[in-house]
């Protein structure tokens, strides 16, 4: 196991050792989704949205995370409400920008709510967080247009710089970037895009990681990487019978989860131009 993949599966165990409670303000599809996909995880979910209430429970969560998918004006004062407690209580902050560039008001919300709170990980898929740096991309609904021309990776440290957060974009494969350095993770399995939510639990499942590690890159590369590891053998042994066998034998993988599950499934590597040092490669090689 590299230096790498060792610093990973210490997070893993360390979220399963933990069970950290993980503050969900997410939207009406995916609540139940969410919800036990963080059980599997062996992370702790609540879904608290009552502006009375938000700020409590963020300031006892291991982690907050924003979800814009089905916003509302009254559920974006009660977001900046958690998030703002959380950050007093130096609790990590998540947002997924859902559909961001659909409509000017998920677009202006999403910028708000970074304007407003100190947000640790933006995570979305490319059309969102193009659409959050003023460049117009294709997206229809909550989806991608047009799937990553060339690489997230250019995207996502541009986003990190301009928007002074670190940003994951995923896709065929995910990019993860702090402005400085970015990665590369290969894993998952297009299966993942035929089933509604797996973008939004895969935030929670950050949430997850960043609960149990202040170092937001290292936290969401974990976090990443074992995602993509659980959907990757799920798509293994269902690929055949499809999205509603591969949802459930997803949420198994992602129970049986072990400090060995990337090899063969998932692989990070640098990107080009990262200012990181080369050669962190979990040296899984290429992932199915
Ligand atoms: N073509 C693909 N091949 C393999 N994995 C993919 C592919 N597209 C997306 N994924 C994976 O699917 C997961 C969700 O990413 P995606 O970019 O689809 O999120 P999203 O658009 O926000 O989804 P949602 O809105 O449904 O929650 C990630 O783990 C990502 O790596
Ligand atoms: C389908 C859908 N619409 C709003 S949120 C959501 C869940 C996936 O993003
Ligand atoms: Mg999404």
């Amino acid at each position: 196991m590299s230096l790498l993949e060792k610093e990973l599966s210490r997070l893993l165990t360390q979220v399963q050792k933990n069970r950290p409670l993980v503050h969900n303000m997410t939207n009406s599809v995916v609540t139940n989704f969410t919800a036990n996909g963080l059980y599997a995880l062996g992370a702790s979910p609540v879904m608290a949205y009552a502006p009375e209430e938000v700020a409590d429970m963020a300031a006892v969560a291991g982690a907050v995370v924003l979800n814009i998918g089905t916003l509302t004006a009254e559920l974006v004062e009660a977001m900046i409400i958690a998030g703002r407690s959380a950050n007093a209580h130096g609790v990590p902050v998540l947002l997924d920008p859902v559909g961001a560039g659909a409509t000017r008001f998920r677009t202006e919300s999403a910028l708000r709510i970074m304007r407003e709170v100190n947000v640790s990980l933006l995570r979305g898929n490319a059309a969102e967080i193009a659409n959050l740096v003023g460049e117009a991309r294709e997206i229809k609904g909550v989806d991608v247009g047009d799937s990553e021309s060339g690489g997230n990776a250019p995207l996502a440290m541009r986003a990190a710089r301009e928007l002074g957060t670190v940003v994951a974009i995923t896709g065929r494969e995910d990019a993860i970037a702090d402005g400085e350095r970015c990665r590369i993770i290969s894993g998952g399995d297009a299966l993942l895009t035929q089933v509604t939510g797996t973008g939004c639990l895969l935030t929670s499942v950050l949430g997850a990681f960043a609960a149990v590690e202040r170092d937001t890159l290292l936290a969401g590369t974990a976090g990443l990487a074992f995602y993509g590891a659980a959907a990757a053998r799920a798509a293994e042994r269902t690929a055949a019978f499809g999205p509603g066998s591969f949802q459930t034998a997803f949420l198994d993988e992602l129970a049986k989860l072990h400090p060995h599950s990337l090899k063969g499934y998932a692989a990070v590597r640098e990107a080009a131009g990262s200012g990181a040092k080369a050669g962190m490669g979990t040296g899984t090689g290429t992932p199915r």
